[in-house]
This record gives structure tokens, C-alpha cells and sequence, in this order.
């Protein structure tokens, strides 16, 4: 089954001085339910741009983008928002968590809003809290946790609602090399586990190694794509080469 479809996707800005610049350039995209898709790209290639289309954040101006065989353009802002809040999981890379809150109740909130029944709530917050390995610091505040506790607290609260489709932005951005391994394998736990389709948008080639496929967009446009079909490791590497025969220096272009 086909959990993101995008065919054609087109995106404009006008300049300041009325030209206009286009970022995205009739984008083509298949992510099947389960799968794990890493998207790399230069800064500036349109990567946040991409996935705010997808999360239903911007619009894009031509093309059409379909989450399990629903068309997204079909429904109005209402729709849209309850759409993204059932079936979406986002991660941000500052997080976006609510610091007077605690760790479970900021992972809570999208069950609050749905207005779920308290026994409900408890039930899946202890699983995920326990998932995620942060259920000893489940009534710390946001302010008193370390960074990788904050960013795993933000992937609890895309997790909470069991959507079909997780979107990150750059989650292991802010991470040092042992967290992000840590950050990955829980990305791979939840796979396994609920059969979660990830879309992320990293610069890390060690991130995007945990995935099964890693497509490569620059100047808005895909110019590469290379599938994992053993380890990691050696998916390392080959992305390592992609990288390097697209785009010269990796560290400073990706
Ligand atoms: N609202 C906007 N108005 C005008 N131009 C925009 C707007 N949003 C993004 N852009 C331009 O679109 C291009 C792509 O931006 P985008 O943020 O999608 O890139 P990116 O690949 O995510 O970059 P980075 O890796 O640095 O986050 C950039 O040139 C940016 O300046």
C-alpha cells in the first residue's frame, strides 16, 4: 500500500522585486506504508518547503499530494487540521514542546485536543513514555530534561495518536553522535512495531543511514536516489559516495 503519493509537485515565491523564484521543480514521490525514507539536500534545496507541503503548512501551486488515497487539495482548513492531527506525526527540530508543561503531558497533547477518554490517555502515554525510555522523568518539566530527552518527549507526542505517517524535520539536529543513534533506533523500534511510515529531512548521512531509502533534492528538483539493500554500514558508505559524486565537498554543501 501507498502511504504518500506526490505527483508533479510545483512551488513559487516572488521575489522582492516581483520575479519569480521557483523552489520546488515538479517533485515525484512514492513512500510506501512502512517505509523509512531519508531526503537529503544542500540548504536552501527546498527540503522544509517539501515537507510543509506534505504536513499541509504551505500549499503547493501545481500538482497534488495524496496521504493513504486521501487528496489533500479536496479538504477545507477544518479537515485539514483534523486530518493532520490524526493521521500526521511531526517532529521539529526545535521541538516545539510547551515548557510549563511535563514530559507526559506535552506528549498527551494531541490526545487532549482529540478529547480522548482519561483511561485512554493513560493507557497510551505510560507505552509510549516506556517505548521511549523516558518514563522515569514522565512529570519533569521541559526546562529540567536534557536534549535528547526533549527531542524523544517530541517524538512521544507524534507517536501518541498512532499515526500512519511521521514527518520530521532535522530530528537529529540538535543531537550529538550518541544521541542520534538513539533518536534512529527509536524510529526503527516504532517501524517494526506498528508498521509507522517515516519521511525525514536530514543533513546527517548517519541519520539517514537508518532508513530504507534516501532520496537526494537539490535546487528543487530529486537528482538521486540510492536504496539500502544490506547493512548499515554499507549503506553508509554508498550514501557517503552519493553525496560526494552530487555534490563535491559533503560538509559543506549537505
Ligand atoms: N515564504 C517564503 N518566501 C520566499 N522564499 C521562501 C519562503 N520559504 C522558503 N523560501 C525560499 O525557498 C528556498 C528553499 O527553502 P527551504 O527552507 O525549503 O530549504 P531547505 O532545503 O529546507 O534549507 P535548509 O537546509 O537550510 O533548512 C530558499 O531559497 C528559501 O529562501
Amino acid at each position: 500500500m501507498i502511504s504518500l503519493e506526490m505527483r508533479d509537485v510545483w512551488k513559487y515565491y516572488q521575489t522582492r522585486n516581483g520575479q519569480k523564484n521557483t523552489i520546488l521543480k515538479g517533485l515525484n514521490l512514492q513512500v510506501k506504508q512502512g517505509e523509512m525514507v531519508a531526503v537529503m539536500g544542500p540548504s536552501g534545496s527546498g527540503k522544509t518547503t517539501f515537507l510543509n507541503i506534505i504536513s499541509g503548512v504551505d500549499c503547493s501551486d501545481q500538482g497534488s499530494v495524496w496521504i493513504d488515497g486521501q487528496y489533500l487539495a479536496e479538504m477545507n482548513k477544518a479537515e485539514t487540521a483534523l486530518f493532520r492531527r490524526r493521521s500526521l506525526g511531526m517532529v521539529f527540530q526545535d521541538f516545539n514542546l510547551i515548557e510549563s508543561l511535563s514530559v507526559k503531558e506535552n506528549i498527551l497533547l494531541p490526545m487532549i485536543l482529540e478529547k480522548k477518554p482519561a483511561e485512554e490517555q493513560e493507557e497510551q502515554a505510560e507505552k509510549i513514555l516506556k517505548i521511549l525510555g523516558i518514563e522515569d522523568i514522565r512529570d519533569q518539566s521541559i526546562t529540567e530534561i536534557s536534549g535528547g530527552e526533549r527531542q524523544r518527549t517530541a517524538i512521544g507526542r507524534a507517536l501518541i495518536n498512532n499515526p500512519a505517517l511521521i514527518l520530521a524535520d532535522e530530528p537529529t539536529g540538535n543531537l550529538d553522535s550518541k544521541h542520534t543513534r538513539e533518536v534512529m533506533n527509536y524510529f526503527l523500534r516504532i517501524n517494526r512495531e506498528f508498521g509507522t511510515t517515516l519521511l525525514m529531512v536530514t543533513h546527517d548521512t548517519f541519520a539517514a543511514s537508518h532508513c530504507h531509502r534516501t532520496v537526494l533534492l537539490k535546487d528543487g528538483e530529486f537528482v538521486a536516489e540510492e536504496q539500502r539493500t544490506g547493512g548499515r554500514k554499507e549503506f553508509l558508505d554508498s550514501l557517503t559516495e552519493m553525496l560526494t559524486l552530487m555534490g563535491g565537498e559533503q560538509d559543506d554543501l549537505f
